[in-house]
């Protein structure tokens, strides 16, 4: 029994083990049902049939998950003192030379948080648009000569070399032009590195330090091309540091390196590095895919995209690119579109953390260490949430609020985050959205190149489609 502090009233805690259960086998539990590429798909499924929280087992070791937003959100806000994310996931990333800000805790998190907020804050962003600007433009001219060549364009695959090219430009200084290259660029080797992660955190014995399979063989190789490149990349801003010194940073990787080289900053070159592969990894894929999974949805409304199409050529005037930041104000469309697919299709799908201190959620005891996940989607696709949840509705998002539109809880779409640790890429992530997508608007139209029923969800740490393959021709 527990006292309420608040009430007076007693109440009776459920322990972890007292939840609900998947059927699952002895020794291993519900290991063998949770395939790491649909794991967010077995999960939703679980929760549709157990409510929450539930538990499974992974060897006997038991993971709680959990569907109510209000209570993630607490979570979200009481880190980095109360909570943490899955400990596991610092220690694989740590083995793979990159524990950076997104796995860093408690003290070594807040300078580097403060670091990667500056680099990524609204007024850099702004004074850096015209590089967006040339970036989006370059992408342009890659889709006019697919359009001309009717060839079928992996969006997937195209919007990465997209994001990559702007986070490189934007937090290192340097823009490495994979948008104009067809083969041999970084984003082959940062592929394999999500997938393993959602393999290895899962595990439940860390197989790979005792023993490598092909496919961690595989990983070894890229992550040795990975780290020569961040690497050369240091250098290179160490030498342009040197020949052309400036007082203030002129990028993150600067800002780094200067920190690193003050005496006694206890800042290794690894954590540099560490932190250059989270900021590529994090601004890779997210909003690559947020953006890839939109098109699911415009390929099959024409009118709008029609009506897209308007929008932009009226912002965009004779220039086939936003010409001004000021100008990206009038693109709220464009940015609800992606929203409303990531309500509909999270990209991510999953939260993982664990309490630094026994905690009670609700009216379970949670001991110190204990693995927990929250499920993103159930809340987006609840009716009392989200009216007509199943609706693809982007205007959802630009209707001012009254009850006459039905619900529309903000609190529940939590594909940033929240609190302190909140997605420090989201602005950045906002003016990518509505850039590429008010480009495409303005100059193509889009058809997918396969039956949309085709295309899978997939989980590789974010949730990703299968593929997006489309035809493009130029709008007339
Ligand atoms: C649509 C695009 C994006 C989505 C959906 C997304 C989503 C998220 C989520 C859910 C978190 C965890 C937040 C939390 O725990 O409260 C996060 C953290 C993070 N994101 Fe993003 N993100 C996106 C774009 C970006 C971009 C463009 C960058 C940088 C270039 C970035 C860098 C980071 C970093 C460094 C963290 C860790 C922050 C910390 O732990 O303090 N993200 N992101």
């Amino acid at each position: 029994m527990d006292v309420d502090a608040a009430t007076g009233h007693t109440t009776r805690m459920r322990q972890i083990a007292d939840l609900p259960c998947p059927k699952g086998l002895p020794l291993i539990g519900n290991l063998h049902q949770l395939a790491p590429a649909k794991l967010h798909l077995i999960l939703e499924r679980w929760a549709e049939e157990f409510g929450t929280p539930f538990r499974f087992q992974i060897a006997g070791m038991p993971v709680t998950v959990w569907t109510d937003t209000e209570l993630c959100q607490t979570i979200m806000r009481e880190r980095p003192h109360r909570y943490r994310r899955y400990a596991t996931l610092e220690s694989v990333l740590e083995e793979i030379g990159c524990n950076g800000l997104f796995s860093a805790e408690g003290a070594a998190w807040e300078p580097q948080r403060r670091l990667v907020m500056q680099a990524l804050s609204i007024p850099h962003i702004k004074a850096f648009y015209p590089t967006l600007a040339a970036i989006t433009e370059r992408l342009r001219v890659r889709w006019a000569r697919a359009a001309e060549q009717g060839s079928v364009v992996e969006m997937t695959e195209d919007l990465k070399r997209y994001t990559v090219d702007v986070t490189s430009a934007l937090a290192f200084g340097e823009d490495p032009h994979t948008i104009e290259k067809n083969r041999g660029v970084i984003q082959e080797h940062l592929a394999l590195i999500f997938p393993m992660l959602m393999t290895r955190i899962n595990a439940p014995f860390p197989y790979w330090r005792y023993i490598r399979l092909p496919r961690d063989r595989r990983v070894d190789r890229a992550l040795v091309e990975v780290h020569r490149y961040v690497r050369q990349m240091m250098e290179r801003a160490r030498a342009h540091m040197r020949d052309d010194p400036s007082e203030t940073p002129r990028h993150l990787l600067e800002a780094m390196l200067m920190m690193r080289d003050q005496p006694d900053s206890g800042i290794t070159d690894d954590q540099v590095a560490a932190n250059v592969l989270t900021l590529l990894l994090a601004g890779e894929d997210t909003t690559a895919n947020s953006i890839a999974w939109a098109l699911l949805y415009l390929a099959d409304d024409k009118p709008l995209q029609q009506r897209m199409a308007g929008e932009a050529r009226a912002a965009l005037g004779a220039s086939p690119i936003c010409p001004d930041y000021g100008a990206l104000k009038s693109l709220d469309l464009f940015e609800a579109v992606c929203t409303e697919a990531s309500r509909l299709k999270p990209v991510a799908a999953i939260n993982s953390f664990e309490p630094l201190e026994d905690v009670c959620l609700q009216d379970v005891s949670l001991p110190a260490g204990s693995k927990h996940f929250f499920l993103n989607r159930p809340a987006m696709l609840d009716a009392r949430n989200f009216a007509e949840p199943l609706k693809f509705d982007p205007d959802r998002w630009l209707r001012q609020r009254d009850a006459a539109h039905g619900a529309h809880e903000m609190r529940a779409y939590l594909q940033f985050g929240a609190g302190p640790r909140v997605c420090p890429g989201r602005h950045l992530a906002s003016v990518e959205m509505r850039l590429v997508l008010s480009m495409l608007m303005a100059n193509f139209t889009v058809d997918l190149a396969v039956d949309p029923d085709t295309i899978e969800e997939i989980s590789a740490f974010t949730m990703v489609p299968s593929s997006m393959p489309v035809r493009l021709a130029v709008r007339p």
